[in-house]
């Protein structure tokens, strides 16, 4: 893995303070966590382990995985006024909306009033995520009041469940949880860093992880894997898509789910979630997408050297596993929380307000005219 040129606009380039919690481009793969390639990390373990790691950083033992389990199962179901609040979202709201309010609102009915509270809310927002989405989802969609307990053992599954209403495939279970893992944590990414600027002021959790689901919101971040979708929906076959895309790049727009602000070659975790979109393809019966997906990343290869990110498979992947598009980013965010809320701690372990500086290019300084002489 080589590491970009970093240099330029967006702070690229620039240390904006330390992190023991996730590399970036630098050693084997490409991605660790804690020390784990996360090719390691997808291939043996899951996502309730990946998420004790980034708050404990160390992988569980059988006894702590199982306790670490049972607390999540107790904080699933949502408070009632948060349900009334959900059912009052409009079907057409963005689905990011929904998520940053539902963390926002459920912050006002359990509010982090004191740090020694953090892990607690942390574990609170990602057993209630899943839920979040789904209660507001099948009530504005299908008009159904989803109970929002199962018996799924992994948040995953639980979160296929409260969608479909039915128990999912041992393999839907796995891609779900490998995507999870995938998803979980990248450095200083812009959603990530602006949860460490809120911890930075000493605000609390939930505003923390309000003000990171807006920044993943964005199509030039998480929203891209929803961009994907629909772009990839649009082309006829593989020959379409590469005349089509010929049209964009010639018209200077952005092909979504390639490129990367810190890899140069590949993102790691894009061979992972390509292959199962392939076996997903191959179940579904229709490889139609999964070829036009492969033709986008060989052009966008052959002719701007421009590689698949995270988001890119992500996108045929969960639409295989009949995933309604609009779900693709909160899905992230059942995921990122895990990373969020682990920066939040590690930011308070060790704080100072981030407040950097700015280069001025207004006006020289200057008298303020009376108004009627302006
Ligand atoms: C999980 C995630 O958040 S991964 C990122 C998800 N986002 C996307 O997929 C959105 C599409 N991609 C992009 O917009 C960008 O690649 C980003 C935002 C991810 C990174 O941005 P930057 O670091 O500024 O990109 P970079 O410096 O490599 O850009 C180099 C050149 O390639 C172009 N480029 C980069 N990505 C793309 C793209 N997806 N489509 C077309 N052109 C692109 C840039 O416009 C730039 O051209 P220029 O020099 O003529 O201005
Ligand atoms: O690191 C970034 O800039 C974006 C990204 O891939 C992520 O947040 O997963």
């Amino acid at each position: 893995m080589v590491d970009k040129k970093l240099a330029g606009a967006g702070l690229r380039g620039q240390s904006a303070g330390e992190t023991a919690l996730c590399t970036v481009g630098k050693t084997g793969s490409g991605l660790t966590y804690c020390g784990y390639d996360v090719k390691d990390l997808a291939d043996n373990a899951t996502f309730e382990e990946v998420a004790y790691l980034l708050f404990n950083g160390e992988l569980p033992n059988t006894e702590q995985l199982q306790a670490y389990k049972a607390t999540l199962l107790t904080l699933r179901d949502l408070p009632q006024a948060l349900k009334e609040v959900l059912k009052l979202i409009p079907a057409d709201a963005h689905p990011m909306d929904v998520m940053r309010t539902g963390c926002s609102f459920l912050g006002n009915l359990e509010p982090e009033t004191d740090f020694s509270m953090q892990q607690q809310a942390a574990n609170r927002l990602l057993a209630a995520f899943p839920a979040i989405m789904c209660f507001w989802y099948r009530y504005s969609h299908d008009g159904v009041e989803i109970d929002c307990v199962t018996d799924e053992d992994s948040l995953g599954g639980h979160f296929l469940k409260l969608l479909n209403g039915e128990t999912p495939s041992e393999q839907h279970r796995r891609v779900i949880d490998v995507s999870l893992i995938l998803y979980a944590e990248h450095e200083f990414n812009a959603s990530t860093f602006t949860a460490r600027v809120c911890a930075s002021t000493l605000s609390d959790m939930y505003s923390c992880i309000t003000g990171a689901i807006g920044s993943l919101r964005g199509p030039l971040h998480g929203g891209a894997n929803e961009a994907a979708m629909d772009m990839i929906q649009k082309f006829k076959s593989p020959e379409d898509a590469k005349e089509q895309m010929a049209g964009m790049l010639a018209r200077k727009e952005k092909i979504m789910g390639f490129g990367h602000a810190i890899y140069r070659e590949s993102d790691p975790r894009n061979v992972i979630i390509k292959q199962w979109s392939e076996k997903l393809a191959k179940e579904h019966g229709d490889t139609s997408l999964y070829d036009i997906s492969v033709a986008c990343e060989e052009y966008m290869w052959d002719t701007k050297k421009l590689f698949c990110n995270a988001d890119f498979f992500h996108a045929s992947a969960y639409h295989f596993m009949g995933i309604p598009t609009k779900l693709f980013t909160p899905i992230f965010v059942c995921s990122r929380l895990t990373g969020w809320a682990a920066h939040v701690m590690e930011q308070r372990s060790n704080n100072r307000i981030i407040r950097p500086s700015a280069d001025y290019i207004g006006s020289e300084p200057r008298k303020v005219m009376p108004i009627s002489q302006r």
